[in-house]
């Protein structure tokens, strides 16, 4: 339970002058908007890239005016009051008015609060965003006065392209594939027991490349290759997620939760067969409806009205099928407070869903944290950014990899599956593997590496 601001709100010498200009374009094109993902992911230097980008549009930034690193059970309130503290002696000019331009901070925080890995909320120096076909420019300085407006070409260095990894030699993380059969085996046996309804369980494979990690080069193929997930960088918190814990923009909120899931085969006609099964069948929809009731749950207290789909769509990845629910709601203050919160706020309210703990929450977390044999440090946890009214976009870090910050060739990749009674722990272990999928193609160099 702590808060360390590498350079503290009262140690900044002056408040944080924050400039949002539009560009006319990325790219050189001039013509109406592109969906080019490499447009945005083009222009992040090597060193510490932050993005969060889907279909072409969304933030990309480097450098780091403040970086606040927060631990324990309160690092999202202590994120947000450092992060509101640093927005209270901002100064601001944004000439764009959209989400996302303005004061912009990132943020990734840890599954656990018992974790051992610190959460972070990094303000970046420079961000380019776009929306829309719209681009913008914010720079984030701590000089005393509003300069002359910026320009792209000041502030983006020449385009040096990634880095490609080289050989990647992976090898068993804390516990084996056979070892997590196991663990499986264990989280069924207290679900038939009666310890809970729903156990999230999760392993991790470690990666060790031939040259340092380029977070850039994983970032570009996961954003060609994954168009609908978001791909996301943050404090070298990697990866592509399909599921989006919290949006909230204007007053409204939404969440796509998944859980269920059958793998691809690659044949598009045993797929589509294979997406009906997955649409019916009892075990998944089981695990997709603690999945949606927990987060439907978690956003009541908050919303005025809540939309809940009756029942799932199939969500199409490159590698597996989910079950999928957009929920959706009106945010309104709840009672006895002001305004209603900010994007983080509602990320901590619905984190961790059952998507990726369980049901109950407290018993499956218990059982994770006796069961797993491992930390899960920022996999899983939210992962995102938000703006100075609050609003954001926060992710849940799935498909997702850590690069050791102390040895970038050191890699460790995660994929957790959920496990009600009727689950079988082969199949839970392909299932895993099915997901590690998008973080090795990352590091690979061509589709049949992946
Ligand atoms: C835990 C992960 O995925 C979660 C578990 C799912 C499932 O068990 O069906 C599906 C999507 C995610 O909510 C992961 O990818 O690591």
């Amino acid at each position: 339970m702590s808060t360390q601001t590498s350079a503290p709100a009262d140690a900044v010498p002056y408040p944080l002058v924050v400039r949002t200009v539009a560009l006319d374009a990325l790219g050189g094109t001039t013509e109406a908007a592109t969906t080019d993902p490499l447009d945005l992911l083009g222009l992040l230097p090597s060193q510490a890239p932050l993005a969060w980008v889907r279909r072409g549009d969304g933030l990309v930034a480097w450098g780091e005016t403040l970086r606040v690193a927060v631990s324990g059970p309160d690092r999202f309130a202590d994120a947000e009051r450092a992060w509101q503290d640093v927005l209270a002696r901002a100064i601001v000019r944004d000439e764009v008015q959209l989400p996302g331009t303005g004061p912009v901070a990132f943020g990734s925080f840890a599954f656990d609060e018992d974790s051992a890995a610190g959460s972070v909320i990094v303000v970046p120096r420079v961000v380019v965003g776009r929306r829309a076909g719209r681009t913008w420019l914010t720079t984030i300085t701590t000089g005393a006065r509003l300069g002359a407006p910026p320009r792209l070409a000041d502030v983006v260095g020449p385009r040096v392209p990634p880095v490609d990894p080289g050989t990647v030699v992976y090898s068993d993380g804390a516990v084996s594939a056979d070892g997590w059969r196991e663990v499986v085996a264990r989280g069924i046996a207290a679900i038939k027991a009666g310890a809970v309804d729903k156990v999230v369980l999760a392993r991790d494979v470690h990666a060790r490349t031939e040259h340092p990690v380029d977070a850039r080069w994983a970032l570009e193929r996961l954003a060609v290759e994954y168009p609908s997930c978001w791909t996301f960088s943050v404090d070298g918190m990697i990866g592509a997620t399909p599921e989006l814990l919290v949006r909230s923009e204007k007053g409204l909120v939404t969440s796509r939760v998944l859980a269920g899931t059958i793998r691809r085969t690659g044949d598009d006609a045993a797929d589509m067969a294979r997406a009906a099964i997955l649409a019916h069948s009892s075990k998944d929809l089981e695990e997709h409806e603690y999945a949606v009731t927990s987060v439907a749950h978690a956003l009541e207290p908050f919303c005025s009205s809540t939309n809940v789909p009756d029942v799932p769509f199939v969500l199409h990845l490159p590698n597996v099928l989910h079950l999928a629910s957009d929920v959706t709601g009106v945010l309104t203050a709840p009672t006895g407070a002001a305004a209603h919160p900010s994007s983080l706020a509602l990320a901590a309210a619905l984190h961790p869903t059952a998507a990726v703990c369980g049901t109950p929450t407290a018993a499956a977390r218990e059982l994770i944290r006796s069961i797993e044999g491992m930390d899960r440090a920022r996999y899983a946890g939210p992962v995102g950014w938000f703006g100075a009214d609050g609003d954001g976009e926060w992710g849940i870090a799935l498909r997702s990899a850590a690069i050791d910050p102390d040895d970038p060739r050191s890699v460790r990749l995660f994929a957790g599956c959920g496990v009600v009674a009727a689950s079988d722990p082969p199949a839970e272990v392909a299932e895993s593997e099915a997901k590690l999928v998008p973080m090795r193609y990352a590091l690979g160099r061509d589709v049949s590496d992946s």
